[in-house]
């Protein structure tokens, strides 16, 4: 078995009865790099220096005896939206393309707590605005699966890392579906945990409201161990939840018997793929052959989540993107005329095209006049999504259904067409809006290409998600399946 397909648990096991070197297994992850990523296209920046020292010191670590953490010795990709002290964070914009942060987010720095080692910084949609990393301002990644396919987005480069086995696992960020849809189109598994549950100190703001931080891994297993190692307060994120973390490890060992899953007839209609449809029937047969029973339901506001997102996230975006100014981070504009002028030439060339569009939209949904009528009047629609989800949760444990409406679609096929894009995020932005937990697992495959299940959960509730989800994986081999790259 080649080492990328152990799970992380035998890894560290191996690691831990001296098997293996923490040393052999990043060399592993450059190998694999090079090998692949020419055609994938996966990385922006690789730390090949930072993490051979890092891993010549947890070998010394080895040595003795003592405590290990819960990621030892793995090497780990990361959204290159996610500050890394020393490490270049270019959100892939030209604007931050010489950005070298001063300090870790949060999660970099659990991360280290728990010894992972990080491999490079990970490929995305300029500032996380897409759904196909075709808006990344350096290149577009691709999908392992079919390279003239896309991997989804934005957190495209994390999917892809991780489907051709460059890494073990990657962290992505996610406001719409940026890493449910990703990890469906690539055919692994990605968790947006409930929103507060991760710390965001040191995530490039996107839109506030909405960005969480979450793994990226090859099963359900895997992604309770970063989750672990992740998730917490943090009182210098003011939206981070000061609950108490669970047990996520422990989640996995029960099974579905007496579920009740919840299928909202919403996310099955109009503008579904039958083959995707297809695979989400037989997976809920799956569910029920264990033990668990579904009934169709309605999220009766679904039809109005994208506009309501398009509105509330490109506010914020619009708000949050103001500090790029060309003064405090990133490229500034040569000889500007005067400071008015640099603002406006380091915005107009740093930005892309997707970046510049939200900024406007979002601008224009603040601005006196139209604020009630666009900003008010989507966050009474964002209450009402929540509500449909509070009302199904009532009689119900989770909801199932699809990650997105089909699988991969080819490079360039919707660049021009910006709506098409968005309605690629119809099943996931309305769970973003509600602020729940999702996960998405591979449960089959149409025309060579993945497609995706998610696995919706109660606020905080991630121990059934991924407890459903590690059934459902158990019972089927999806996730088993490898690119031939
Ligand atoms: N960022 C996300 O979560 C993805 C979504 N497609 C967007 O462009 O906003």
């Amino acid at each position: 078995m080649a080492l990328f397909d152990l799970r992380l648990q035998d890894i560290h096991n191996q690691l831990t009865s001296k098997e293996l070197s923490v040393n052999e297994l990043v060399d592993e992850s450059y190998k694999r790099i090079a090998q692949t990523d020419e055609s994938i296209k996966a990385f922006l920046t690789l730390n090949e220096d930072g993490a051979r020292a890092a891993a010549a010191e947890l070998d010394k670590l080895l040595q003795e005896d003592g405590e290990r953490g819960l990621l030892f010795g793995l090497p780990a990709g990361i959204k290159d939206n996610i500050v890394t002290e020393g490490l270049l964070t270019t959100c892939a914009s030209q604007f931050l393309s010489n950005y070298d942060p001063i300090y870790d987010a949060a999660v970099v720095k659990k991360l280290k707590a728990a010894q992972s080692i990080t491999i490079g910084k990970l490929n995305m949609d300029e500032f996380a605005m897409g759904g196909s990393n075709e808006n990344s301002s350096f290149f577009p990644t691709r999908n392992p699966w079919n390279t003239d396919y896309v991997p989804g987005g934005s957190s495209g480069g994390s999917a892809a890392s991780v489907a051709a086995g460059q890494v073990y696992f990657s962290l992505g960020s996610d406001t719409g579906g940026s890493i449910r849809q990703p990890a469906a189109y690539c055919g692994i598994v990605g968790l947006k945990p409930t929103y507060g549950l991760v710390s965001r100190f040191g995530l490039v703001a996107f839109a506030s409201s909405l960005d969480q931080i979450g793994p990226l891994t090859k099963n359900v297993e895997d992604s309770a161990y970063v989750l672990q190692a992740i998730a917490g307060y943090d009182p210098m994120d003011s939206t981070s939840a000061n609950v108490e973390i669970p047990d996520y490890l422990s989640s996995l060992t029960g099974d579905v018997k007496g579920l009740r899953i919840g299928v909202p007839k919403e996310y099955l209609g109009q503008g579904i793929d039958p083959k995707v449809k297809e695979s989400v029937l037989a997976a809920l047969k799956q569910f029920e052959s264990l033990g668990a029973t579904w009934e169709e339901v309605s999220l009766p506001h679904t039809e109005y989540a994208v506009a309501t997102y398009y509105l509330l996230a490109s506010s914020e975006a619009s708000s949050n993107l103001a500090r790029f100014d060309g003064v405090r981070y990133g490229v500034r504009t040569d000889n500007p005329d005067n400071l008015i002028d640099l603002y406006r030439k380091s915005r107009s060339q740093g930005f892309g095209d997707e970046v510049k569009r939200r900024i406007m939209l979002g601008t224009y949904a603040l601005s006196s006049g139209y604020y009630d009528a666009y900003y008010l009047k989507a966050q009474k629609v964002r209450t009402l999504i929540k509500q449909d989800f509070d009302n199904v949760f009532e009689n119900y444990d989770l909801i199932i259904g699809p990650t997105a409406p089909t699988t991969a679609f080819r490079i360039g096929e919707q660049v021009g067409d910006p709506l098409t894009m968005y309605l690629n995020d119809i099943c996931t932005i309305p769970v973003s809006l509600a602020g729940v937990p999702a996960i998405s697992v591979p449960c089959g495959f149409a025309d060579g290409m993945p497609v995706g299940l998610q696995i919706i959960g109660k606020a905080f509730d991630e121990r059934t998600v991924l407890r459903a989800a590690h059934a459902f994986e158990q019972h089927t081999d999806h996730h088993k399946q490898r690119p031939q790259l």
